[in-house]
């Protein structure tokens, strides 16, 4: 594509045609009528082809513009209304753009300003970024350039309304044993766990590994009438037949070598509590009949005893198998299978539910920052990859990748070596920007905009006093992240020496 700059010289959109479609990211998708507004946004440059062509650009991206074309006129507008962003040009004849900046970051400290200066007089913008400009362009840029900016500047914004939307909502459904997500799909799971915890009728939860079948069992007992009662998990997958049995079904003292005294099993030990049995399709046809006797008369004969003892534990049971298919190979019993299969509770994997990510990467990512005590972020790449990956193994996935990433990271931030291979892979694969791939990307910036903003809602949930030197940190951390690398032009904007940033760099254990 040929690449438009707007100069003095701009004045045809017509060859961006893909710049023109109009981008849902700046409204929010799904949100009430008063965050799915279109973000408002004051143009101001006294060059009337350069004001044109911003205008049209945001126009295209879906906000509502008004143009103004000196400091005088920009005043009238802002008296008139508040905006979400100024798109303001520093060179502007009498009072000049930093005087109006001055006035905006004062008086109205909600709108987000971006600033355009020519090249010669990048010095004022980044003036005007330690005014507090938040971006800046310089003359000529290319039309993407403006739409990155504008398009940074409307997440800036949707993050701050959904944020004080989420703030409001709980993180963690309530009563929902640590389950994070609020997706259409995990509200719907939430309504099953708290309508089947009240009944005692067998429940059997199938879903891929990783999705979060345990939680949702320790769920269902913690809302039900007997949370106070145990709750006993047990790994049906990973122990031999033979301690299976004796685990859950106890054995008679002397029923085998080292049986030195008789025990309850796990079945009869929880009570009125819950019995998870994780991995079912894994127990032993033989297993499998006993399991189903115990079921049906609800006591169980322990290894090598003689006597029947009762039991009175709810039994939950979780799957990654398909048993029906088992069952039609006969690997499962039907009998058994209907038995547990009372309520069925199905898990939907990550994949099916994306816009869980954001929620449950800041959830991890704040465990891992309350863990080790530092202010660790995701790099933008980071945050495009978890957002676009398929999960294959899911939430467990998702935790284990931000856990390794934790702790193979130099620094606080969280850049894709760190993340496992399958990632990286991932990442090199997908990571060729191309024009076609305009509105795959606003998508993904969407998502990552979304981490970003769930990451700060959840440390906002556990915001602690934050000492001088770790915001000095984040100051120099940030400000390097947003100039792209630019050390030099960090320092500068920070107001201290390369030498002073180095030196501080090198303390943070940032290398080159
Ligand atoms: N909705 C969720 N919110 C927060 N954490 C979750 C959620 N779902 C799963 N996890 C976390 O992911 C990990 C795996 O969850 P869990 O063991 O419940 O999955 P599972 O489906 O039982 O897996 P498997 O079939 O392999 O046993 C756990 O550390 C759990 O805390």
């Amino acid at each position: 594509m040929q690449t438009n700059y707007l100069s003095s010289t701009a004045s045809s959109m017509n060859e961006s045609a893909e710049l023109q479609k109009p981008l849902t990211m700046l409204r929010n998708e799904g949100a009430d009528a008063e965050t799915s507004r279109a973000l408002s946004l004051l143009v101001v440059d006294d060059d009337p082809a350069v004001l044109r062509a911003c205008c049209e650009i945001a126009r295209s991206m879906g906000y509502r513009v008004v143009d103004a074309s000196s400091v005088e006129e920009a005043r009238n507008e802002l008296a008139r209304q508040q905006f979400d962003v100024l798109l303001l040009d520093l060179k502007l004849p009498v009072y000049g753009g930093l005087t109006l900046l001055d006035e905006v970051t004062a008086v109205y400290p909600n709108t987000a300003v971006i600033v355009m200066t020519a090249f010669a007089t990048v010095n004022n913008a980044l003036e005007a970024m330690r005014t507090g400009a938040q971006d800046y362009l310089t003359k000529p840029f290319a039309m993407d350039e403006l739409t990155v900016m504008l398009e940074r500047a409307g997440n800036r914004k949707q993050f701050e309304s959904d944020s004080r939307r989420l703030r409001d909502r709980t993180l963690t459904q309530t009563g929902m044993i640590g389950m994070v997500g609020h997706s259409s799909e995990m509200q719907k799971l939430y309504r099953i766990v708290s309508k089947v915890a009240f009944s005692s009728h067998p429940v059997l939860i199938m879903g891929e590994s990783g999705t979060g079948k345990e939680l949702v069992a320790r769920s269902i007992h913690a809302n039900g009438p007997k949370a106070s009662r145990p709750f006993i998990s047990v790994d049906c997958g990973s122990l031999v037949p033979k301690l299976v049995e004796s685990e859950l079904f106890g054995y008679a003292k002397g029923a085998f070598t080292g049986a030195s005294r008789s025990r309850d099993g796990l079945l009869a030990t929880a009570g009125g509590g819950t019995v998870f049995l994780d991995e079912v399709g894994e127990l032993s046809l033989e297993l499998q009949a006993k399991l189903l006797r115990a079921l049906q008369e609800k006591e169980v004969h322990p290894v090598g005893a003689t006597h029947a003892v009762p039991i009175s534990a709810r039994v939950v049971a979780a799957t990654n198998r398909d048993l029906s298919a088992m069952v039609e190979q006969g690997r499962f019993r039907k009998d058994l299978y209907f038995r547990l299969n009372v309520v069925n509770v199905r898990m939907p994997s990550l994949r099916s539910r994306k816009q869980d990510i954001p929620l449950l990467a800041a959830h991890f990512l704040e465990r891992m920052r309350k863990e080790n005590g530092v202010l660790y972020k995701f790099s933008d790449e980071v945050l495009r990859v978890m957002a676009e990956y398929e999960w294959p193994g899911n939430v467990r996935e998702l935790e284990n990748a931000i856990e390794r990433a934790c702790a193979l990271s130099s620094g606080p931030i969280l850049h894709m070596a760190d993340m496992p291979s399958p990632l990286q892979n991932f990442s090199t694969h997908t990571s060729k920007p191309s024009v076609q791939k305009i509105d795959e990307r606003r998508v993904s910036s969407r998502r990552a905009a979304d981490v970003e903003m769930a990451m700060q809602v959840e440390a906002s949930r556990h915001r602690q006093i934050v000492s001088i030197a770790e915001l000095e940190k984040q100051a120099i951390l940030s400000t390097i992240r947003q100039l792209h690398g630019d050390k030099l032009m960090a320092a500068r904007l920070l107001g201290i020496g390369k030498t002073t940033l180095y030196r501080k760099l090198k303390e943070y254990g940032i290398g080159e």
